[in-house]
């Protein structure tokens, strides 16, 4: 199916200019597909591939529908993540833009309830939240749901899986019967979808995807690397990739702190997040995310799914996630809306067939590759040190110092223009020479799965002559990156609504 220009969804003017606002100028696949269903007042389940615009497939009808002229709230959307509700409250806020009269609120854990008490007072008529505190407020009598005409659960499969499935259950008891209900989510296994008929009143299913579950504009590798060597190659990837922006998925919340401080430590821009810490420190790790500010996410499955951070370049799982489905909302961080994206899976030993598993589901090919070797990526940035002097002559204006230069021409004829725009360079970029990488095994051919190759890797490592002690892998003086220590740790144990999640699901890491 074509995708549909906006002018041919029935919207409103408001509605249109919102859009054209937000700068879109096509509805994207599941948009098409799923808006006339929805405002034809359907149930909907709809399943299309991570960053192509669900968000915006139920935000834009759930506006729509909003009648200014009856009180209360009407329409409720539950995400499973308080960073999620955020965010998708922003997405409905921009749609309200030019809607007179219509407001949104998020509510969620590790907010001050008072706060959330007073902007409820202010009757907003869309409520986007998590679950724990959605029912702290029906408990209190602070948020009243008779009125509410559509439910929506983002990320339904999390939703109704294991952790959520009870609130959820509270949650559907004490709201209208006659309701629309949505369900999206980019993966939705059998056994949810059963489970989902029983909210829902003759759902119609609005599928998107091709033959894959994974979005095609992601390129997705795996590499096999051994535990004590995944810091290396690591960083030997974004320095010769040139990560910019990226985000490194570890399975628990400690090795999550410990990533960050060894980054941090090798002169990297990164931050945590993960469910230990303070709503305030989460907030002010994915604010500097958001704005670039901090160039590496490390992250626990908390950031897995639904967010959308602008030009993410990179995914990296450094450990493999215990779920299929958590593969494919992991890398989905990156290769949004029609961008290109790249995602690195770290295995060792029988992750292999983990990575088999998650390739039969998603029907989509991991590519082996091979961890990059350090003098590639010394070319890399021999190169951008290449197109940064290429970019200031181009630039001009240092006529100013061509007199210093002739000055030390005239101290002696064997030095020549040439040597002395080496030596500047060399001043410049002295990080080039003073970033040294640890030789390892990673410069080994090996493949981890295969025995007779495992022996060598043994035999080599047990020699120790090869190791040539270049100091590591560059030293914290002469790395050129920000440097910032605080890893952002808080100690509140909320990992959403208040509450440790891994005291309320079986997955212990978020
Ligand atoms: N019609 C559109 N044209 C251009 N960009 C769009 C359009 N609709 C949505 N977007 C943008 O695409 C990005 C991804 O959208 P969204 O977060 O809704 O994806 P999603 O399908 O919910 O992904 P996920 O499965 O990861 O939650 C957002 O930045 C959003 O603003
Ligand atoms: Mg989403």
């Amino acid at each position: 199916m074509e995708n549909l220009n906006f002018n041919e969804l029935n919207l409103s003017d408001a509605m249109k200019k919102a859009l054209d606002f937000m700068g879109f100028e096509e509805a994207t696949p599941i948009q098409s597909k799923a808006i006339p269903v929805v405002m034809a007042g359907h149930d909907v389940i709809g399943q299309a591939q991570t960053g192509t615009g669900k968000t915006c497939a139920f935000g834009i009808p759930a506006v729509e529908m909003i009648d200014t002229k009856h009180q209360g709230v009407q329409v409720l959307v539950l995400c499973p993540t308080r960073e999620l509700a955020i965010q998708v409250s922003e997405e409905f806020r921009n749609l309200c833009k030019y809607k007179k009269g219509i407001k949104s609120l998020a509510i969620y854990g590790g907010q001050s309830i008072d706060r959330q008490i007073m902007a409820l007072k202010g009757k907003p008529q869309i409520i986007i939240g998590t679950p724990g505190r959605i029912m702290d407020h029906m408990r209190r009598h602070t948020l009243k749901f008779q009125n509410l005409k559509m439910a929506v659960l983002d990320e339904a499969d999390e939703m109704l899986n294991m952790g959520f499935r009870e609130d959820i259950d509270t949650i559907f008891s004490q709201i209208p019967e006659e309701r629309q209900t949505m369900l999206f989510s980019a993966t939705m296994p059998k056994g949810i979808l059963d489970i989902a008929e029983l909210y829902m009143n003759h759902p119609e299913h609005v599928v998107t995807l091709q033959k894959e579950v994974t979005i095609d504009t992601i390129d997705q590798y795996y590499i096999e690397v051994r535990e004590n060597s995944k810091l290396e190659l690591l960083c030997r990837l974004i320095d010769s990739k040139n990560i910019k922006l990226g985000i490194i998925f570890c399975n628990t919340k400690w090795k999550v702190d410990e990533l960050c401080t060894s980054l941090q430590a090798r002169g990297y821009s990164a931050e945590a997040l993960h469910g230990d810490m303070k709503q305030r420190e989460r907030d002010r790790v994915m604010n500097k995310f958001r704005k670039g500010q901090v160039e590496l996410l490390i992250a626990t499955d908390v950031a897995a799914r639904g967010i959308d951070v602008n030009d993410v370049e990179a995914v990296f799982n450094y450990d493999i996630p215990t779920d299929t489905e958590y593969y494919v909302h992991r890398i989905g961080r990156t290769g949004r809306a029609g961008k290109k994206g790249v995602s690195y899976s770290f295995v060792f030993g029988r992750d292999i067939y983990k990575l088999k598993d998650i390739e039969r589901y998603t029907k989509s090919r991991i590519s082996r590759t091979k961890p990059p070797t350090v003098s590639s990526i010394e070319a890399v940035r021999m190169q951008s040190a290449t197109e940064e002097v290429m970019a200031a002559l181009a630039a001009g204006g240092f006529s100013k110092y061509t007199e210093a230069i002739e000055r030390i021409l005239e101290e002696s004829d064997d030095i020549t223009t040439l040597d002395i725009a080496a030596a500047l360079f060399k001043m410049k970029f002295s990080e080039l020479d003073s970033r040294s990488y640890e030789e390892s095994e990673l410069d080994n051919d090996f493949t981890l799965n295969k025995r007779d190759k495992f022996k060598d890797v043994v035999k080599y490592r047990g020699e120790g002559s090869h190791q040539k002690g270049r100091g590591g892998y560059g030293s914290d003086k002469n790395r050129g990156r920000d440097r910032r220590r605080d890893s952002g740790r808080g100690k509140d144990g909320a990992g959403r609504d208040g509450r440790s999640r891994s005291q309320s699901r079986k997955k212990p890491n978020n």
